[in-house]
């Protein structure tokens, strides 16, 4: 790709340009820089006055034109320490970006590395580093631009980058195949080799933060690099990145429930349709008032016959029949008597009228239940199950609404260690039963979604690349648990990113259970990477994941309500803000909720989720709280039905 790099490496130092030997660094620069096949093709060694820095400088870039000059020394915050200010004045292209990968790597280490002043970049055909004095410190800097060095210096000769572009498409596989010479300098033993320059490349031009996939165990992260978020703010990504999915058509069914109607719905018949009876008894004319009249027909539900009632006579009518045209009120059966039969006495021929009736008594008019054009619905409204909603669509003759698509929501075990349920073997040593899968789907299924069971998957990296693709293609939201945290089996954030393309939002949020949820969306879909640990995964998937689904669906409300309760017993806070389960009672007689926790609190214990209705946000500890007192009121989240203690 690029041929041989020529170098120059120039040590700025009062001390060594005296004494020649004291200088350490650049000897470690040239040693470090041949191993992986530069050419240094000179050194120098310059006092930290400028002019005799500026004159060693130009003639390796304007005479001499080499490809990377790299400085040691003279980047401090001493009176004499010009190095830096020099090299700004000599460039045409500043490169803060590497300047900052030099200043990044080099706090990893100490704090105390804030106190060089790097400035990179390029003058007409080199590149210039600046790396500080100190042997250790350079050895850091140049190892974590090794690897993108030679694509600056390819561009920088007027190259097209691809080889850059080609690179960053491989597979860390192929990577560290095609990269194999640049390695074996850092490590004596050859099989151990790290690739790290390779990866912190690839970090660098990604924006990712997760481990490299591949790199031993040694070279793994000993610090989470992920920032640590609130609860709030990780909602608040969450929001960001969650819409309501497109609407449907859907029946008007037992089906229906749970789904959020998309437009205003009005009724398009009105309730009743026709002059409806509201009791059994006879229609009259009201201000005929009480008498013996002649029955002349008869209105049964269900029959349309058109009748008009003339003065003086009456109609027998049932509860619903169809008031016949000139009645304007009904008697009830109960305030009359039959005063004559026909001959074979089966029907009524003359009734006594004994109550006074209002004009309109027990009739219902047209549309009196729903007019016709009434709204019944609004955007936002969910269909509950029980039963208004589906009755007044079903009665206005409604057959089908439009409403927002419910979310399909996917959840999968991984873990090498996780055996399903129901599979009959007896467990090895270091084996669980899945216990994170079947709960999320029974809530999910719970909360009226769409859950699909995609199975557990072990912590190979191709298994699970493969198995979180697939899974993708199937679902709106992608759960999965476990492999979120500082393990070396805890793959999932730098498959994410490393594999799938995925974009994290957050990788560890300041909360007790759940630190190292892993929100990320992979195009328009969201993944949630949850914690494996048992409770971990289901107070996160209520505090994340749940709200994302219902505004998914469509909800306005889509936050899990928060109530105040009041504590009967006393707790201990945690160093964070912990999401303490508990069981609200309500009292007879009492106007408030009593919480009650479900006891020790350990992620791992599952129990401590059993019948818990609300978690308990409770606040991190500080010297002068450490305990909240019996009797305290606080906010929970509500997660389930209250339970009734009579
Ligand atoms: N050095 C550190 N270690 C840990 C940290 C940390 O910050 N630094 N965080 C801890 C916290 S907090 C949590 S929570 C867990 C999260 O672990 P992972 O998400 O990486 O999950 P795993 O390591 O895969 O498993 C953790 C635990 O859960 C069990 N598990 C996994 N899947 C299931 C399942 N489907 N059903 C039941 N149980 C499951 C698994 O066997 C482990 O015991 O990390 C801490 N470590
Ligand atoms: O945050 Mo972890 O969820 O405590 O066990
Ligand atoms: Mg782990």
């Amino acid at each position: 790709m690029t041929s041989l790099i020529r170098v120059g490496i120039l040590t700025v130092s009062d001390t060594s340009s005296n004494k020649p030997k004291a200088d350490r660094s650049g000897p470690l620069l040239r040693d470090t820089l041949t191993a992986v096949g530069w050419n240094v093709v000179d050194t120098a060694i310059t006092s930290d006055d400028p002019k005799e820095i500026s004159k060693a400088l130009l003639k390796w870039t304007d005479i001499e034109e080499l490809d990377v000059i790299v400085t040691t020394g003279g980047t401090g915050f001493g009176v004499r320490d010009n190095t830096p200010e020099v090299v700004k004045s000599l460039l045409d292209k500043d490169a803060p970006g590497i300047t900052h990968l030099l200043m990044s790597t080099s706090l990893k280490y100490t704090p105390f590395a804030a106190l060089s002043r790097p400035v990179c970049g390029v003058r007409g055909k080199s590149i210039i580093l600046t790396l500080p004095g100190s042997p250790k410190a350079c050895k850091e800097n140049i190892e974590c631009v090794l690897d993108i060095l030679p694509h600056a210096v390819e561009l920088t000769r007027g190259g097209s980058g691809s080889g850059l572009h080609n690179k960053m498409l491989q597979s860390p596989e192929d990577d560290s195949k095609s990269h194999h010479h640049h390695h074996h300098h850092h490590h004596p033993k050859p099989h151990t080799c790290t690739h790290k320059s390779d990866e912190v490349a690839r970090d660098n031009t990604t924006g990712n933060l997760s481990n490299p996939l591949n790199a031993p165990v040694t070279r793994r992260h000993r610090q989470s690099p992920y920032p640590m978020i609130t609860v709030e703010e990780g909602n608040a990504l969450i929001q960001k990145y969650t819409q309501p999915l497109e609407t449907e058509i859907k029946e008007v069914d037992d089906k229906l429930i749970g789904y959020v109607i998309a437009e205003k719905v009005t009724a398009r018949e009105p309730v009743p349709g026709y002059r409806a009876s509201i009791v059994d008894g006879y229609a009259v004319k009201a201000q005929d008032g009480p008498g013996s009249y002649p029955v002349v027909t008869s209105s049964v539900a269900g029959s349309s016959d058109v009748f008009t009632l003339q003065s003086g006579q009456i109609s027998r009518i049932t509860t619903g029949g169809m008031i016949p045209d000139g009645a304007d009120a009904i008697v009830m059966v109960e305030d009359t008597e039959l005063q004559e039969t026909s001959d074979d006495g089966k029907q009524e021929k003359v009734v006594k009228i004994l109550a006074q009736v209002q004009v309109g008594e027990n009739v219902r008019e047209i549309g009196c239940d729903t007019p016709i054009g009434h709204t019944i619905a609004q955007e936002g409204d969910i269909i509950t199950s029980v039963g208004g909603e589906i009755g007044v669509l079903s009665s206005v003759g409604i057959r089908s609404i439009s409403v927002y698509r419910k979310p399909r929501v996917g959840v999968l075990s991984t873990g090498n260690e996780v055996v399903d349920h129901t599979n009959t073997v007896n467990l090895r040593p270091g084996q669980i039963r899945d216990s994170n899968r079947p709960t999320l789907l029974a809530a999910i299924s719970a909360a009226g979604f769409e859950a699909i069971d995609l199975g557990i998957v072990g912590d190979h990296i191709d298994d699970l690349e493969q198995k979180l693709k697939l899974s993708l293609d199937e679902v709106d939201v992608l759960i999965t648990t476990g492999g979120v945290s500082m393990g070396e089996m805890d793959l999932l954030k730098p498959i994410l990113e490393q594999k799938m393309g995925a974009t994290i939002h957050f990788g560890r949020v300041r909360m007790k259970p759940g630190k190292p949820t892993t929100f990320a969306t992979v195009n328009s879909k969201l993944v949630f990477a949850l914690p494996g640990n048992p409770v971990s995964a289901n107070v996160t998937f209520y505090l994340f994941v749940m709200p994302a689904l219902r505004k998914m669906a469509g909800m306005p409300n889509f936050q899990l309500p928060v109530m105040q309760v009041k504590l009967s017993h006393s707790i201990k806070l945690d160093s964070r803000p912990e999401y303490h389960r508990a069981i609200g009672k309500v009292q007879p007689n009492q106007s408030h909720i009593t919480v009650t926790s479900t006891g020790v609190q350990q992620s791992s214990r599952i129990l401590s989720m059993v019948g818990a209705n609300c978690l308990l946000k409770l606040p991190a500890s500080t010297t002068e709280q450490r305990q909240l007192e019996a009797g305290t009121f606080l906010n929970a989240i509500i997660i389930g039905p209250p339970v009734f203690n009579v």
